[in-house]
């Protein structure tokens, strides 16, 4: 008894410098992280300073800050980097991501606290065009999809599969999928790549492909950053023709359009690209398009009303060489006349290959004039499979959508046989699925049916109809915040994605804006 006090003093003492001890650690482990990394040998630099850009992106709605951005010159730059914080192991925070454009919508690429490689600067060997009869380009994981194209035309080639908006990086694209009017041929860009170099999570360079490293090679494809950085691609090219017919026509019935759809995905050879969107109650629709199309009719073309209507637009476009147009003219007369759309409704408009590829650029520049570029865009991107395509139009376009004026609404079909099951990404499991894209801009601030609440109750809404009616759909760009949802998207695919990780990225050291794994290897919230 007499000696408690002074145990009780002991204690007291101890504990003050237990936790004086902790704090100082761990102000030193934080202040020592930038300083380690400045000490790395490296060809490009860390700026630590201007490192708000790395905070934002394309969806314009999260925001994460890093602590650093890496703008490497070589691929040593990416792997000391990467390696210096494996070494690190768990007792550092410290995770990284690669920064492609920064085109992701929910904070995907960046690092709250973390590094981010701004991909754009990685300096690899110049871009490279082989010819022959199987011609590819060997191209920086960071370089734009825009730039390969300039590259390629060069050699009169050019890459087979593309996206809409060719302002995005390889590495970005390949870490999704890469999706266009082109997929119901060749495939997503996922199925087009021959080669890659990938840094991994414990910091090492390797080259994989079909026949080398097979495993991270299709892990990273779709893979959503997780497995490694890729630093260098090998893409597969094809001729590329000089000049695109381009061709839109309007069906009120649903079901009419989509089989005409479905019909030409498995054509052999009628178009080249095909999409589509959906258009409710729009004023004026016809006449807004005589700006870059002709109507094959002008007349009756004049006579047709959009207002109040739901339109579906079939998109198509068939390239050609000037030397045979009159060919080309006859092989689309032919594919027309087996559709069903609204005859009036025939526009028709020809233009340059790299126009036609490059098109959702024009309409950048225009929304960025006004300022309307740079506001927050709340997309939601969903692969539905084709047993329940009509029940979902039903429903989402005829009763929760009342306009299209917040942005387009892409809708078309995929041949799933074009699709490599051994990526990391995750598809419907039926032989044919739509992708249907809501590509919404909100006004800021706004509180309106064109504010971002009304957009995301909206989203929400399709999300709880597909849910409820179990339709088997995927979200592509996937975004959750638990690990019920992480897995209820992997399906029975978790297991070997939760696999790969602990093989390339034990540590979770890679994109943790994705938020499915955090460092150490324990789950997102
Ligand atoms: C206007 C617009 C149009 C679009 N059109 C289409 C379309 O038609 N089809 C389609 O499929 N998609 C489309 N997208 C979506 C686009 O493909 C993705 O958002 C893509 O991720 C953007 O590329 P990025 O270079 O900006 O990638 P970022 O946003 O920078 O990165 C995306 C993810 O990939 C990771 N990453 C980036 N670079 C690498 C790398 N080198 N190695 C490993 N991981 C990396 C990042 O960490 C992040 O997790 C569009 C997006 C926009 C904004």
């Amino acid at each position: 008894m007499r000696y408690a006090p002074l145990n009780k003093l002991f204690l007291r003492t101890f504990m003050i410098l237990f936790l004086t001890c902790v704090t100082v650690r761990i102000n030193l482990c934080f202040s020592s992280i930038p300083s380690s990394l400045k000490t790395l040998d490296l060809n490009g630099h860390f700026d630590f300073d201007e490192v708000q850009h790395a905070a934002r992106d394309f969806g314009n709605r999260y925001q994460f800050l890093p602590l650093a951005v890496l703008h490497p010159k070589s691929v040593s730059d990416i792997a000391t980097t990467v390696k210096h914080i494996w070494q690190m192991g768990p007792r550092s925070e410290l995770t990284v991501a690669a920064r492609g454009h920064g085109h992701s919508l929910q904070g995907q690429a960046q690092a709250q606290q973390g590094v981010v490689i701004n991909m754009e600067s990685l300096q690899g060997p110049k871009m490279h065009v082989h010819t022959g009869n199987f011609p590819y380009v060997d191209v920086s994981g960071g370089e734009l999809w825009i730039n390969i194209l300039h590259e390629s035309l060069k050699y009169g080639l050019a890459p087979k599969s593309w996206t809409d908006y060719l302002h995005l990086t390889v590495g970005g694209t390949l870490s999704n999928a890469g999706i266009s009017g082109q997929a119901f041929r060749h495939g997503p860009q996922i199925s087009n790549v021959y080669q890659l170099e990938v840094v991994t999570g414990k910091g090492e360079v390797v080259t994989c492909s079909e026949n080398q490293n097979s495993d991270l090679f299709y892990s990273v494809l779709g893979g959503l950053g997780q497995f490694g950085i890729i630093t260098r691609v090998r893409i597969s090219l094809e001729a590329a023709p000089e000049m695109v017919k381009w061709i839109r026509v309007l069906y009120t019935d649903f079901t009419t359009f989509a089989r005409d759809q479905e019909k030409l995905i498995s054509a052999e050879n009628a178009f080249d690209y095909i999409e589509g969107f959906v258009i409710i109650n729009r004023t004026g629709l016809l006449n807004n398009w005589r700006s870059s199309f002709n109507p094959q009719d002008p007349v009756q073309a004049s006579q047709f009303k959009s207002d109040g209507r739901t339109l579906f637009c079939l998109e198509l476009a068939k390239y050609f060489n000037p030397e045979d147009v009159e060919v080309v003219n006859q092989d689309i007369r032919n594919s027309l006349s087996q559709l069903n759309y609204i005859s009036s409704t025939l526009f028709l408009s020809e233009v340059p290959y790299i126009e036609f590829l490059d098109r959702v650029h024009l309409s950048e520049i225009k929304l960025r004039s006004k300022g309307l570029w740079e506001v927050p865009h709340p997309w939601l991107n969903l692969l539905i499979p084709k047993s329940r395509i009509h029940s979902f139009a039903e429903e989402v376009f005829g009763n929760i959508l009342t306009d299209t004026s917040n942005g387009p609404i892409l809708i078309y079909p995929i041949n799933k046989s074009k699709w490599d099951n051994r990526t990391s990404v995750v598809i419907p499991d039926e032989d044919i699925f739509y992708l249907v894209a809501f590509l919404s801009s909100a006004v800021p601030s706004s509180t309106g049916t064109d504010g971002l609440d009304h957009i995301l109750t909206q989203n929400k809404k399709i999300l709880e109809f597909c849910e409820v009616g179990s339709l088997g759909v995927k979200q592509y760009l996937p975004h959750y915040t638990t690990e019920e949802e992480w897995q209820a998207h992997f399906g029975p695919r978790w297991e070997v994605f939760v696999q790969r990780k602990s093989t390339y990225d034990p540590l979770a050291i890679l994109a943790p804006g994705q938020r499915i794994f955090q460092k150490e290897m324990s789950y997102a919230q």
